[in-house]
């Protein structure tokens, strides 16, 4: 299943016709570069180009007045003079006699995506859009944003294809005030944004883009403001929202459609939004959304004003969305202070409305005296826009090896399609064979692989210790099931093994040997994703192996559905280079598998139902006992003695 591409360069042909400082950066440059970067690097021609179309007046009436409509349809044949007074009754936004028809295209981009992801034409996609629509309200222009294509489409997607929970993820850096306000009554879209906010010192310096802005009446808790109260926030910070706020809520939420409002004014080099955090971080974002709504995931172009950091944004997207290994997410360190600060509100006022959050902690100290420090700040200015020019390393290329998927099965198993038999004929010593299979990777050859074993003990044994010595890379194992694991985590460091059973263990084996004990196992999809997205992932992220082996070992207990989210998930670390090893008996699962291994989106767990309690207890103990080891693991700030 392909990925769409939807763009028309019409959408180039406006721009600010007077002098507005607020306004200087939203140019048609914006799209050109875009577009460009995704035509030279080859992307574009790997997706499917499907052609953009004018929005209705019907579907533009889903999220905004007549009264509002009719005005603006009033603009195109204003003069210079008239645009001028028509904008002054909005905020930081401009209008031109080809805007409207500009602003139709973006709604019209943004449905044909949603129509071509609804009815299976390909699995995902992007619409690069402008005037962006985010910031736009029922009856006003905002922020660049006449209309708001990415509410209008959540809205589209539920009328026109039955679409019942929508995810709107806004990673760009401004509040989406005019999407929260769109659906902050309706428990049937979910509204997750983060934002530049210091503590409502940055535009639009409302006070309902804090944490504690929930939703309304049936939708309280479907609303999620994450505030950033600094500049300069990165990867780590973003990473560590989405393991421990937006994914464990997403997959509780279980959507049938994700919408994503990529602006990437979030990316470092930006005017806006003066953070830090590199282009490639999008890979991973994008990689973390792809195993939800069963991959049917619709990235809209918003913000983004740096003109080198955009494209390379956008690029990093579009790769990930095609099924391109994600590159390998270098020196994380411990998310900032104030990241941790926010991360804490926010789950702290959500726990009542989320079974995963339920254990959060309460407010720092610091924020519930949050009403003084607002007073403090509110008077300050914004950080002042940072002069010194900022520089960041291009994104690594990112190849795609030879071979995606390759298998080692008994020869009386049919090799499942796409994937390359790995025969044990040629290396009649299966040991050698596993070791050979492990060096194409390594070598970028082959991407992952499956291999079923007469007794996945010794080939983890086998496959550990070749990986570390001959490879020198750095092993993260992850065995699911019950029963002894062969293998130490090694105090060197080069090994980490984290070990998902029912048994809790007794014995600890050092910082690189994790148990996490599950009551009923893996065969609890609720407490086995839970302790995937807030544990495994960021343990994984923060060691950065360089190969992933992912073991099942008998009965486990694990169902179908869970097993391909974890093998989808972890395929985020290690450039994919992931390899799965199965007990030889274990064949009903080998399809299953093999499918996760070609990116092909995992299906949905269901809406999951509440931890046990005793889980929870389990993991936040857990958890306790390992922050001090790894720092992606925090979700408090350390409370002042
Ligand atoms: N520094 C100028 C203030 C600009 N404020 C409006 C920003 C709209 C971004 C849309 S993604
Ligand atoms: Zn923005």
């Amino acid at each position: 299943m392909g990925t769409a591409l939807i763009y028309d360069e019409e959408m180039t042909k406006y721009k600010l016709l007077w002098v507005d400082p607020a306004c200087k950066f939203e140019v048609p440059e914006r799209l050109t570069v875009s577009h460009g970067a995704l035509v030279e690097s080859g992307l574009a021609d790997r997706c499917v180009s499907v052609p953009v179309r004018e929005a209705t007046d019907a579907e533009i009436l889903l999220v905004h007045s007549a009264e509002y409509l009719e005005a603006v349809k009033t603009t195109p044949s204003m003069s210079l003079e008239d645009l001028m007074e028509f904008t002054l009754q909005y905020g930081d936004v401009y209008f031109h006699p080809n805007i409207y028809h500009c602003a139709k295209l973006a709604i019209g981009a943004s449905l044909q995506l949603v129509d071509s992801v609804m009815t299976g034409k390909v699995r995902n996609g992007m619409a690069l859009v402008r005037p962006p629509g985010h910031h736009s309200m029922h009856s006003a222009a905002s922020g660049f944003c006449i209309f708001n294509n990415v509410a209008i489409a959540a809205r589209y997607a539920q009328q026109r294809h039955g679409a019942k929970r929508v995810l709107i993820v806004d990673w760009d850096i401004h509040h989406g005030q005019g999407v929260q306000y769109c659906f902050e009554d309706d428990p049937s879209v979910l509204y997750f944004s983060w934002h530049r906010f210091e503590h409502q010192k940055f535009w639009p310096q409302l006070k309902e883009s804090d944490f504690d802005t929930v939703g309304k009446e049936k939708g309280a808790g479907f609303n999620i403001n994450v505030p950033w109260n600094k500049v300069g926030m990165q990867n780590s910070d973003y990473l560590s929202v989405f393991f421990h706020i937006l994914l464990p809520v997403a997959y509780e939420f279980c959507p049938d459609l994700v919408l994503v409002s990529a602006g990437f004014d979030s990316a470092i080099g930006d005017p806006e939004g003066e953070m830090r955090a590199t282009p490639d971080i999008f890979a991973h974002l994008t990689h973390l959304l792809m195993n939800l709504a069963e991959g049917k995931v619709c990235a809209v172009l918003e913000g983004g004003y740096n003109l080198t950091s955009l494209p390379q944004s956008v690029c990093q997207t579009v790769h990930t969305l095609l099924g391109d290994p994600a590159p390998c997410p270098a020196n994380l360190d411990a998310p900032c202070k104030s990241a941790l600060e926010s991360l804490q509100c926010v789950r702290s006022v959500h726990r009542t409305y989320w079974s995963c959050l339920r254990h959060a902690a309460d407010l720092p100290t610091s924020c519930s005296t949050k009403h003084i420090n607002t007073a403090e700040g509110a008077d300050q200015e914004p950080t002042e826009e940072s002069s010194q020019e900022i520089f960041w390393p291009p994104p690594m290329k990112r190849v795609f090896p030879p071979t995606r998927t390759a298998v080692v099965l008994p020869d009386d198993v049919a090799c499942p399609d796409g994937c390359k038999r790995w025969s044990l004929l040629e290396h009649p010593d299966p040991q050698l064979c596993l070791s050979a299979l492990v060096d194409k990777m390594v070598k970028n050859e082959i991407c992952n692989g499956l291999v079923l074993v007469p007794d996945v003990s010794v080939a983890m044994i086998c496959l550990a210790q070749h990986a570390v010595a001959a490879l020198n890379k750095r092993l993260l194992v992850v065995c699911v099931g019950d029963g002894m694991v062969p293998i130490q985590g090694t105090e060197d460091g080069k090994t980490l093994v984290v070990h998902f059973s029912r048994k809790e263990s007794e014995e600890q084996r050092g910082k690189h040997f994790i148990t996490v004990h599950l009551t009923k196992g893996c065969g609890d999809a609720s407490g086995f994703i839970q302790a995937v997205l807030s544990l495994l992932l960021p343990l994984g992220y923060e060691y950065d192996p360089g190969l992933v082996l992912l073991v099942q070992k008998p009965d486990s207990g694990v169902c179908d559905s869970m097993w391909r989210q974890l093998t989808g998930l972890l395929q985020g670390l290690a450039q994919g280079h992931m390899l799965v090893v199965m007990q030889e008996d274990e064949r009903k699962h080998i399809g299953p598998t093999c499918s996760s291994l070609l990116g092909i989106a995992a299906p949905s767990l269901g809406q999951l139902h509440s931890l046990l309690p005793e889980d929870v207890e389990a993991l936040e103990r857990l958890r306790r006992r390992l922050t001090p080891d790894w720092k992606l693991l925090q979700t408090t700030v350390a409370e002042e003695p």
